[in-house]
């Protein structure tokens, strides 16, 4: 499902009323109907109840005034609160307004002086007269610019108050007032919908972060014909249910060297399970085979491990990797298919030197982790002399340390956060892509595509989850996808395995079972195949 920005989906608004003529009145007509039609197969019907309407001072509020206006047709009982004078309101949603003074539907200006309780107890009033249906939140929507303060700062915190105290349902229009539509920040305080109801295309808000507030989020069409969506060239995208038709299931005839060939540079003293994760993740995602290039002295430990992979001892590492084993890793590397770098390796001198060459030397496509993120930030100057294909996966952490910021800088802006990455490494080089880990993983490409995932869970705060997800990576890379769609079937795929565990378990699962679920959830992908007849 594509994303868009408030502003690509302001020039969709345009184009639609100015390019080919369809009203914005009948956008609005639409947005706030289809709403109503969504509401009530959410909550139930609305006939015979109250429905309280918070209209903000644009066309989110105008929304708000089509949904009053449809409901008082089924038979409920709206009731319209304004924040600001509505006599201020501007087209489509001044329009509105009129139509609802000549029906003489109720509404009430909150004035400043009006006081959170005195709300609360009007609202409840209501609620003791006819059942709340729904309070309907339609302050503000994409045109959020600011932080919210005054009477708006106060009216969602009165509806939150009445959603987690009173136990009444929140509907959303477009997205939880106070939601940056394009970051997910939250500007002061945020309403915390049970329903959000978007219209056009979702936008990055809804998924940033997991998009706590969001609850339920459903989409209308409002009406926005789709050779104009398709025209506006739209880079960004959900990472959901659909990324499954990008896998591909195997020839009945394929054998192990069809499906890669995986070379894990991972593991030092005291840290091989970091290595041995990343390989199960590779392993599970249907890589055909996997070496583990280690320190020398570390070498029985993965001999015994994993029974499907192989090692390849480093003599001159003991303990952790050294540049002197710099020649034999670079022919380990002839005849691999990829590379996952990082996973527990640590950043001594020795192992940064080796990493670094690796980096700027080595034109095979390498899936950057871990202690690997930590080494590159640590020399930022290298970071734009990428010698191939390079897929970076940091947590907010390791970006805020390549990025030289701060954590909370990060998190402001993850999309930004990941895109400006990329052009430190360089767009017009190599592919790159970046994964921003976290609550609504962002993965961003240098070609411009960007995707948030909608996959993942809490629980994946555990160790060793990267390691698996970096495995993963590397493992479907080898297997012919290119690095855009290897980074996102897999930061989907590991979600999706989480979410599984995390509805089986709920107090909690290990890195290690994510790995060995996913060929299980693979599959739920991949129709049986059908067996090819013995010739
Ligand atoms: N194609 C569509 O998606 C359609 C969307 N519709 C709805 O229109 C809103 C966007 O409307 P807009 O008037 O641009 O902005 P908002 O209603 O979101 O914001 C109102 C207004 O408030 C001012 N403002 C911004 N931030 C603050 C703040 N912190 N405090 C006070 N005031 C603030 C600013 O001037 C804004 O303009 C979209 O979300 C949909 O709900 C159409 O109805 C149908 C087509
Ligand atoms: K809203």
């Amino acid at each position: 499902m594509q994303l868009a920005l408030a502003a690509q989906m302001r020039e969709l608004d345009r184009r639609t009323i100015e390019e080919i003529g369809i009203p914005g009145m009948v956008l609005m007509e639409n947005a706030g109907r289809g709403t109503v039609d969504l509401m009530e197969g959410f909550l139930g019907p609305v006939k015979g109840k109250t429905v309280c309407i918070f209209a903000g001072p644009g066309n989110n509020g105008g929304d708000g005034l089509v949904i009053a206006r449809t409901v008082h047709g089924l038979g409920a009982f709206p009731f319209v609160f304004f924040i600001l004078d509505p006599e201020q309101l501007q087209r489509d949603a001044a329009l509105n307004f009129a139509i609802l003074k000549r029906l003489h539907l109720p509404f009430q200006i909150l004035d400043y002086s009006e006081k959170m309780l005195t709300l609360i107890d009007t609202v409840l009033t209501l609620n003791r007269i006819h059942p709340m249906h729904s309070l309907v939140d339609a302050l503000f929507g994409t045109g959020l610019t600011r932080e919210v303060s005054g009477p708006f700062l106060d009216v969602i915190n009165c509806i939150n108050i009445l959603h987690e105290r009173h136990r009444l349902p929140v509907v959303s229009v477009d997205i939880p007032s106070g939601l940056d539509s394009d970051t997910g920040a939250i500007h002061g305080a945020a309403v915390q919908a049970d329903l959000t109801v978007t219209y056009g295309l979702p936008k990055p808000g809804h998924a940033h972060h997991g998009g706590p507030c969001v609850g339920r989020l459903e989409r209308v069409d409002i009406g926005i014909p789709p050779k104009v969506v398709a025209q506006m060239k739209l880079e960004g995208a959900l990472l959901d249910h659909d990324l499954g038709s990008l896998l591909r299931h195997r020839a009945t005839a394929a054998h192990k060297g069809a499906n890669g060939h995986l070379l894990i540079l991972a593991g030092s003293l005291g840290k091989t399970g970091a290595a041995l994760l990343c390989g199960q993740g590779a392993l599970r995602s249907g890589t055909g085979l996997v070496t583990f290039a280690v320190p020398g002295d570390l070498n029985p430990i993965f001999e015994t491990a994993i029974a499907e992979s192989m090692s390849l001892p480093l003599p001159a590492s003991r303990g952790r990797f050294s540049v002197e084993d710099h020649g034999l890793i670079e022919s380990a590397v002839q005849g691999k298919d990829g590379m996952v770098v990082g996973p527990g390796i640590g950043t001594e001198e020795t192992t940064a030197q080796l990493i670094l060459r690796l980096y700027t030397q080595n034109s095979c496509a390498q899936v950057i982790d871990a202690d690997a993120l930590n080494i590159l930030a640590a020399h930022p100057e290298m970071l734009g002399q990428p010698a191939g294909p390079r897929i970076l996966t940091p947590h907010p952490g390791e970006m805020a340390r390549l990025l030289g910021c701060t954590i909370g800088e990060v998190q402001t802006d993850r999309l930004a956060a990941a895109r400006r990455l990329n052009e430190i490494i360089g767009t017009a080089g190599p592919p790159v892509v970046t994964v921003l880990k976290g609550a609504g993983t962002v993965i961003a490409a240098g070609s411009g595509e960007w995707a948030i995932n909608t996959s993942g869970n809490p629980g994946m705060g555990t160790g060793g989850m990267g390691d698996v997800l970096a495995g993963i990576i590397g493992g479907l890379l080898v297997q012919g996808y290119d690095p855009w769609q290897a980074a996102c079937l897999g930061v989907y795929l590991h979600g999706l395995a989480a979410d599984r565990l995390a509805a089986e378990h709920p107090y909690g699962y290990a890195a290690s079972e994510v790995a060995q679920l996913l060929p299980k959830i693979i599959g739920t992908f991949i129709p049986p195949s059908t067996k090819e007849r013995p010739c």
